[in-house]
C-alpha cells in the first residue's frame, strides 16, 4: 500500500527537518520526503496543520499479558497505545508466568504478531520469578527476541546477585533497565515519606528508599561495564547521581514519567485516590521541577509512561490496600505537548528524542527517520486539538489514570507501524 502524506510539519532532529513537506510511504518503507511529491497510485492523506514525527516509543509498558487478563490484555494495551500515538512499546516482564524464559518471550510475540496494535518489544527477568534469587534464562530470551533486561515490579534486592546478573548479562549486550527499590527501607510505604504522607496518616515511602539503589546500580555498572537504564526515576538527588554518572563516562540513562514530571504529593492531599498510589510514589513539587530541568538540559533520556493498567474493583480500595500502578500512554503525548512544548520548555525536536530517538537506542531496536529508506514508524499529531482526559473513555482495558480530568492541547490523529495504518483520524484501526 503507498501512502502519500501531505503538508504536515516534519520535525525530525536525525533527519535534520523542521518544515513543511510530504511524506511517501511505499510498502513498510518511506520512499521519498520532499516538496510536491506527485501523489500517483498512493492514497493520499491531507496533514496540513497537523506534526509528523518518526514514530513514538514507549519503553516502559506493562500489558498484563499473559497472566492478569483481568487487568489489561496485548491487544487491549496496544490499542491504547496506538490511540496514544505510539508505534511500539517495550513491555515489562511481571506478568504470570514471569517472563523470565525464551517460551514466555515467544508467546508475547506470537499474541502480538497476531492481536497487537503496534510494534512490541519485551524485555526479560534478571531473576527467575523476580525472586532475586536466581537468574533468568538471558541468553534464552535474548535469542527469542528480549531488548533488554529488567525485574521491573520489584527491584533486585541483593548488591551481589544485581552484580551476578549484569557481569553474566552484559555478554548478550543488552540495557539492564533497575526499577529501583530498597524493600527494606521503603517497606510498606504507600506515598513519598514527609508532609503529606504524615498529614494523611500513611506509611512513608522515603525518597532514600529509591536514591539507595540508584548509587548500587550506577557503582555496579561501573564496576561491571553493564550498560544501565533507571526506570521511572521520581527524586531530585536520584538524578543528580545519573548526572554525576554520565559526566563520568558511564553509559546510564534514565526515564521519567508524566505523572513524576506534571504531578506532586500535593495532589493526594485530602482525596485518598488511589489513581495517584504508584511506584515509586508522587514525589514533592522540588523533585518534579528538578525532572524537569533534567529533561530539558539532557540528564533525562526518555519520557515513558510505566502504564499500569489495573482492574476497577482493585484500585477501588482502601489505599493500603489497591496495588501501585497508573495508567498513562493514551494521554501522554498530549501532557508533553501540553506542559512542555506549549509552555516553551521544550521544543518538538527535544520532544522526539525524549519519545522516539532515545527510546529506540536505549532498546537497541531498529531506529526510524523521515528519511527515504526508513522503516515507515510514524506517528502524526493534531498541535490544537484540545480534549479531556477520559472524557470519551480509555481504549485501554483499565480506567486507573492519574490524569483524568486534565484538559489537554494536543492529541494523535493517524499512525504508521511499517506502513500500516493503525490510528486513522483518531480511530484504532
Ligand atoms: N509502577 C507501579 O506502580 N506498578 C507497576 C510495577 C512497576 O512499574 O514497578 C505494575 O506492574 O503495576
Ligand atoms: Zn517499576
Ligand atoms: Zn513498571
Amino acid at each position: 500500500m503507498a501512502f502519500l502524506l501531505k503538508s504536515a510539519h516534519v520535525v525530525d532532529p536525525v533527519a535534520g527537518i523542521d518544515g513543511v513537506v510530504d511524506v511517501k510511504i511505499d510498502g513498510d518503507k518511506i520512499a521519498e520526503v520532499g516538496e510536491n511529491l506527485s501523489a500517483e497510485g498512493c492514497e493520499v492523506i491531507d496533514l496540513a496543520g497537523k506534526v509528523l514525527v518518526p514514530g513514538l516509543v514507549d519503553m516502559h509498558v506493562h500489558l498484563r499479558e499473559p497472566g492478569y487478563e483481568h487487568k489489561g490484555t496485548i491487544e487491549s494495551e496496544t490499542r491504547a497505545a496506538a490511540k496514544g500515538g505510539f508505534t511500539g512499546v517495550c513491555s515489562m516482564p511481571n506478568t504470570d508466568p514471569v517472563t523470565d524464559n525464551g517460551t514466555v518471550i515467544e508467546y508475547v510475540k506470537s499474541v502480538a504478531a497476531r492481536e497487537g496494535h503496534c510494534r512490541v518489544y519485551p524485555s526479560g527477568a534478571c531473576s527467575k520469578g523476580l525472586k532475586g534469587e536466581i537468574i533468568a534464562e538471558m541468553g534464552d530470551m535474548v535469542a527469542h527476541g528480549a531488548v533488554a533486561f529488567t525485574d521491573d515490579g520489584r527491584g533486585v534486592q541483593g548488591a551481589g546477585m544485581m552484580r551476578r546478573c549484569m557481569d553474566y548479562g552484559k555478554m548478550f549486550g543488552k540495557v539492564f533497565m533497575s526499577h529501583c527499590q530498597d524493600e527494606d527501607l521503603v517497606g510498606d510505604g504507600q506515598v513519598n515519606e514527609g508532609v503529606v504522607s504524615t498529614r494523611l496518616g500513611l506509611l512513608g515511602w522515603p525518597a532514600e528508599g529509591e536514591e539507595i539503589q540508584i548509587a548500587r546500580d550506577i557503582a555496579l555498572a561501573r564496576l561491571t561495564g553493564a550498560k544501565l537504564h533507571i526506570q521511572h526515576i521520581s527524586t531530585a538527588r536520584g538524578l543528580k547521581l545519573v548526572r554525576a554518572a554520565k559526566a563520568e563516562g558511564l553509559d546510564v540513562t534514565c526515564e521519567a514519567t508524566p505523572h513524576h514530571l506534571f504531578l506532586t504529593e500535593d495532589a493526594l492531599d485530602g482525596t485518598y485516590d488511589t489513581r495517584l498510589k504508584m511506584n515509586p510514589p508522587l514525589r514533592t513539587a522540588a523533585d518534579a521541577e528538578a525532572l524537569i530541568a533534567g529533561v530539558v538540559d539532557g540528564t533525562v533520556d526518555a519520557i515513558a509512561t510505566d502504564h499500569a493498567p489495573h482492574a476497577a474493583w482493585e484500585k477501588a480500595r482502601e489505599f493500603e490496600l489497591a496495588p501501585f500502578g497508573t495508567t498513562g500512554i493514551e494521554c501522554a503525548l498530549g501532557l508533553v505537548l501540553t506542559k512542555l512544548v506549549e509552555t516553551g520548555t521544550i521544543d518538538y525536536a527535544r520532544m522526539v528524542e525524549l519519545m522516539s530517538v532515545n527510546p529506540r537506542r536505549i532498546l537497541g531496536v531498529e531506529p526510524a527517520s523521515i528519511a527515504a529508506g526508513s522503516v515507515a514508524d510514524i506517528t502524526v499529531f493534531d498541535p490544537a486539538a484540545t480534549w479531556t482526559v477520559g472524557a470519551d473513555g480509555y481504549e485501554s482495558k483499565a480506567d486507573n489514570c492519574a490524569f483524568e480530568g486534565v484538559e489537554l492541547t494536543g492529541r494523535a490523529t493517524d499512525v504508521f507501524v511499517g506502513g500500516v495504518r493503525t490510528l486513522a483520524d483518531g480511530v484504532v484501526c
